[in-house]
């Protein structure tokens, strides 16, 4: 099954191309949209809603024509836009009700349904305070549970984590995952960190300055992520050394050393190494591919 798909989509505006000729297909589930800072991650998000045209290309969302029938895409679609836009001096009900009522719900149903969403997004407590009040992560909170009130199929997420700390950003996760798997809907999440992403999506697309680097489902993203990363005080030249000369593969990031597991045998070599030559180890973890990764493995395509 589908949920929306684009061909040769291309958005230019006067100074840059924000997407150029991509071409992608969604399934059902939580899609991670990943890319750096104007990779075109929110332009697409516009377009597949209807609400920026494309300069060319084609595409569709759950059957509909985003070019002609952005109407009836927003009806069935879900949208947390990236930046605040929130006003300050109604609650978090108020605002909720009136965006269920803006998609069409009768005001009564526009009421139950805002307790419902507010109480899954974890608002009900507040609900009534005015979100001029509210931390970040309450902002966004409100932010996804608008995007939710007229129960729709698809959601599009534009970074739901940004602005928040670790604990905030796991609880969103985990409200994410939720949505895809508890409520059945699909769910496109955009961010820059593909590490974040990974955590919660059963398939993650990869941009890069408007074109498709990749497009897998997670687990042959998390197998290409077979390395540890190992920090050491002072050494690591001598570390990386004696680990390439009992045929391991290092490569260095800065300060950090990025080690190939072979095996168990990888994570026995380190430690062995680290403590033969007498150094401080101050990390030693399951590396995570992050998106520079993605690029730098695409640049040796
Ligand atoms: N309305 C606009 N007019 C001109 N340029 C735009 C417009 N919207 C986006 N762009 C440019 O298009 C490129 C892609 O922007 P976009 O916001 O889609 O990226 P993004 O991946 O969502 O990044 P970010 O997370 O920083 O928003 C950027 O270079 C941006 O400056």
């Amino acid at each position: 099954m589908t949920i929306l798909t684009t061909e040769g989509l291309t958005k230019r505006f006067p100074r840059v191309t924000a997407l150029d000729r991509l071409s992608v297909t969604v399934g059902p589930g939580v899609t991670g949209l990943v890319g750096a800072n104007g990779a075109g991650k929110s332009t697409l998000i516009k377009i597949l809603l209807g609400l920026v045209e494309p300069t060319e290309g084609s595409g569709r969302v759950l059957g509909l024509d985003f070019r002609t029938q952005g109407d009836e895409i927003r009806r069935v679609a879900g949208y947390m836009p990236e930046h605040e836009c929130l006003p300050p001096d109604i609650s978090a009900t108020e605002f909720v009700v009136h965006m269920g009522q803006m998609s069409g719900l009768p005001r009564t149903a526009a009421r139950e349904r805002a307790a419902d969403v507010l109480r899954h997004v974890g608002l009900y407590e507040e609900r009534y305070r005015a979100i001029g009040g509210y931390s970040t992560g309450m902002r966004q909170r409100v932010k996804l549970a608008q995007a939710l009130i007229h129960d729709p199929k698809l959601v599009f997420l534009d970074e739901p984590t940004n602005g928040l700390d670790p604990k905030g950003r796991d609880e969103m996760l985990a409200l994410i995952r939720r949505i895809g798997s508890e409520f059945g809907i699909s769910v496109l999440v955009t961010s820059h960190l593909l590490g974040e992403l990974e955590r919660i999506c059963d398939h993650v697309i990869v941009i890069d300055g408007g074109t498709l680097l990749r497009s897998s489902a997670i687990g042959e993203f998390t197998q290409a992520t077979q390395s540890i990363t190992v920090e050491v005080e002072e050494g690591q030249e001598a570390l990386a050394a004696h680990l390439s000369g009992l045929g391991e593969t290092v490569t260095a990031h800065g300060r950090l050393l990025a080690v190939h597991v072979r095996g168990d045998q990888t994570f026995d070599a380190v430690r062995d190494a680290v403590c033969d030559l007498d150094l401080s180890l101050v990390r030693l973890e399951q590396g995570r591919q992050r998106i520079e990764d993605v690029f730098r493995e695409n640049a040796h395509v």
